[in-house]
């Protein structure tokens, strides 16, 4: 039976919700239906950077200490707002859509702790858009031993099905963190995060530069990347170890560059997430002929010129480029999950986070 569902998706850069429809029996997508973005404010974001800090010693998932019920509630009304706006915008009425499917905030992910933390409030979202929520995508995964991330491979496997590419495919989400789905055409998805993505360097730009990000990569390529730093960056024991494995977002926090130029501080971290990407090339079974990027680093041309630099004669291509809808990417998947677990099929598997079997997931709330 096809399904419409709405996604929704804050990710790890915080810079806002977005929202996206799709039509869907859970394997296959039938149609993409638009998308929006509803941003935070400044305040909002700020309050979010201080749950993140305050949640770095969270014991359980359902603790919120300190400053995380406000955040909660923050990130809670962010959603019922996204979706009333999309709503009302694109002329539906809430019984036009079956199934949201919420990710939530992450203020914390330790899977070897058996911990990840989503904030967000499923069963008030619920009430507040007369819509079943279906919330909780990672806990199941972690609890059974998994990473709990990344969860789109489903999803990006579903999107390659209609593509023309020599493989193997990667596809690459640059959005706060990095993952990346290997697709060869066998049945085994291989995935896993590959290391910071935005988040380090939108932190960099912050500080230096007082702007939020570096709008389409103009200020890295004014810089000069420092190879040495990255060498030594790429050292860490994270990037050596195979897939499946995965990231907090503030996992590479402590990195510090030191006394530099901001233009070629901006370039050392957008050449890091690029390094970081590629060094999974030898840890995956053939080589990628065809990388397909999304999340907003697609739009960071800096960092897709240093992409290709690194993964020799292979394609890199911004997923725009393919009619897909980059931005919403992540928010369609949460639809297409939400979908999947509602019929009880897997979200992920041994090799895409290591979950000893094929593991469905989610929680419903309704309305
Ligand atoms: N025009 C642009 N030029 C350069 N970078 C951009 C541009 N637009 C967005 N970005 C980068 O993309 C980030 C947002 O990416 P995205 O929305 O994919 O992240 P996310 O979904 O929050 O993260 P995650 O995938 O880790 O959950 C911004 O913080 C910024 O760094
Ligand atoms: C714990 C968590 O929220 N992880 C995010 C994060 O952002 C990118 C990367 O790290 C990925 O593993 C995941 O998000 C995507 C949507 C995923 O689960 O596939």
């Amino acid at each position: 039976m096809m399904l419409t569902a709405l996604g929704l998706m804050s990710g790890t850069s915080l810079d806002g919700v977005d929202v996206a429809l799709i039509e869907t029996d859970g394997r296959q997508v039938r149609a993409f239906g638009p998308s929006g973005y509803r941003p935070y404010s400044p305040a909002e974001r700020n309050l979010l950077r201080q749950a993140l800090s305050e949640a770095a010693n969270l014991p359980q998932r359902d603790a919120r200490p300190g400053i995380l019920p406000q955040a909660e509630r923050v990130v809670t009304r962010a959603h019922a707002e996204a979706v009333a706006a999309f709503v009302a915008q694109n002329r539906m009425r809430p019984e036009d859509i079956d199934i949201v499917g919420f990710h939530g905030q992450t203020v914390l992910h330790r899977p070897e702790r058996r911990l990840t933390v989503q904030i967000g409030d499923a069963p008030a979202l619920a009430k507040a858009i007369h819509i079943p929520v279906m919330h909780d995508f990672r806990a199941a995964d972690v609890e059974a031993g998994g990473q709990g991330a990344p969860l789109v491979p489903v999803y990006h496997r579903a999107l390659a099905q209609s593509l023309d590419r020599e493989g193997p495919i990667v596809v690459v989400n640059i959005g706060g963190v990095s993952n990346i789905t290997y697709i060869d055409g066998n049945d085994t998805l291989i995935a896993c995060d590959t290391g910071p993505g935005n988040a380090l360097l939108d932190d960099f730009m912050y500080r230096t530069m007082n702007q939020a990000f570096d709008a389409e990569g103009k200020f890295a390529a004014l810089g000069t990347a420092d190879e040495a730093w990255i060498a030594r960056a790429l050292e860490l024991p994270f990037f050596a170890s195979p897939p499946p494995k995965s990231l907090d977002r503030n996992d590479f926090a402590a990195l510090k560059l030191g006394d530099v130029l901001p233009a070629d501080g901006a370039a050392t971290l957008t050449a890091f997430t690029a390094a970081a990407i590629a060094r999974v090339i030898s840890l995956l079974p053939r080589r990628p002929q065809s990388w397909i990027v999304c999340g907003g680093g697609a739009r960071n041309l800096t960092m897709l010129r240093m992409l290709r630099e690194r993964v020799g004669t292979a394609t890199v291509e911004a997923a725009e480029t393919l009619g897909w809808a980059s931005d919403a990417i992540e928010a369609q998947a949460f639809g297409f999950l939400a979908a999947r677990g509602l019929k009880g099929l897997p979200l992920s598997y041994p090799a895409t986070t290591g979950v000893p079997m094929p593991m469905t997931g989610g929680v419903i709330a309704r309305p």
